[in-house]
């Protein structure tokens, strides 16, 4: 695996404050990985150090190949960012904004062609300033990409999106990956690092607690089913490492269709909750004085 992103032993702390606390991550070429974590969790900071944009304390990070606390002008082209919350722009349009923004980069995407894949082409010829929230966070993605970066970052991409622009930004985010582009993305939403990430980390108190893809993230495949159903007017439930087995079971009982049965196995969102539920508690991390 070549490695887009290297990070090993990093440490940031603000104050007595540990944001990162001896962080160990590599992300593939090519990867879409999604970082988690709750609130104050220590990811926009390792992002940030990865952008280049904060000092480390302690660590190496490598970024396509380059340290980004020395990262020169032309590593600044090779990458895309798509921060949090974004301005200065309001008097521009999204396509003044976006041909300004095309001519820093050497091999820049079409404006009118990113335009059109974030869906702004009904506010293109619009002032920023007159943007909804959902369409000023498209903006922000368009003005991330249009450079042709091999590596995004996206910072909580669709906070503040409807549910069909969300859908649109899976999509164009999957094209994106299918071309080749690393993607690096923070989320708090699950479902939306379950659509896009090919591996998921998440991290509290600074800290790396588990790595893995979605779907096998804190041994979700092989933890228990449940099988739910309804018989006699009463909703049943059975946990069972064999579901097959109980469905078969229950069905037996019943002449036709089992009523309102159900198998559901921990969501991601019931896996990432228990990973940090300890953390919750102890979310703060100081520096012995
Ligand atoms: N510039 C700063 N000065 C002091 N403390 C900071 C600074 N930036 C972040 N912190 C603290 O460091 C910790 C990690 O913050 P960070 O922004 O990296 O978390 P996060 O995981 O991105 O959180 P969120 O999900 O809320 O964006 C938090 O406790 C935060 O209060």
């Amino acid at each position: 695996m070549t490695a887009a992103i290297r990070i090993r032993g990093l440490h940031k702390s603000y104050g007595t404050h540990r944001a990162v606390d001896g962080l160990d991550l590599d992300v593939a070429s090519g990867e879409v990985f999604a970082l988690l974590g709750p609130n104050g969790a220590g990811k926009t900071t390792t992002v940030e150090i990865l952008e280049g944009f904060r000092d480390r304390d302690t660590g190496e990070v490598v970024v396509l190949g380059t340290d980004p606390h020395h990262a020169p002008r032309a590593w600044r082209d090779r990458i895309g960012i798509v921060l949090q919350s974004s301005g200065g722009l309001d008097l521009l349009t999204p396509r003044e904004a976006l041909r300004s923004t095309a001519r820093c980069y050497r091999g820049p995407r079409d404006v009118d062609e990113v335009i059109a894949v974030t869906g702004l082409a009904e506010k293109a010829d619009s002032r920023i300033a007159g943007l909804s929230g959902g369409q000023r966070r498209r903006l922000d993605v368009a003005l991330g990409i249009v450079g042709r970066p091999e590596l995004l970052f996206l910072d909580e991409p669709t906070t503040g999106f409807d549910p069909q622009a969300r859908r649109d930004f899976w999509g164009l985010i999957r094209d994106l990956a299918g071309d080749g582009t690393t993607i690096l993305l923070t989320t708090h939403y699950l479902d939306e690092a379950e659509h896009l990430a090919d591996r998921v980390g998440v991290i509290a108190g600074g800290r790396l607690l588990a790595l893995d893809t979605p779907a096998a993230l804190g041994g979700r495949q092989s933890q228990e089913a449940t099988v739910s159903w309804e018989e006699d007017g009463v909703r049943r439930s059975v946990r069972t490492a064999e579901p097959t087995a109980e469905v078969a079971r229950v069905a037996a009982r019943f002449p036709g269709e089992v009523p309102e049965l159900t198998v559901t196995r921990p969501s991601l969102e019931d896996t990432y909750l228990s990973l940090i539920a300890p953390h919750e508690r102890t979310a703060t991390t100081e520096v012995p004085a």
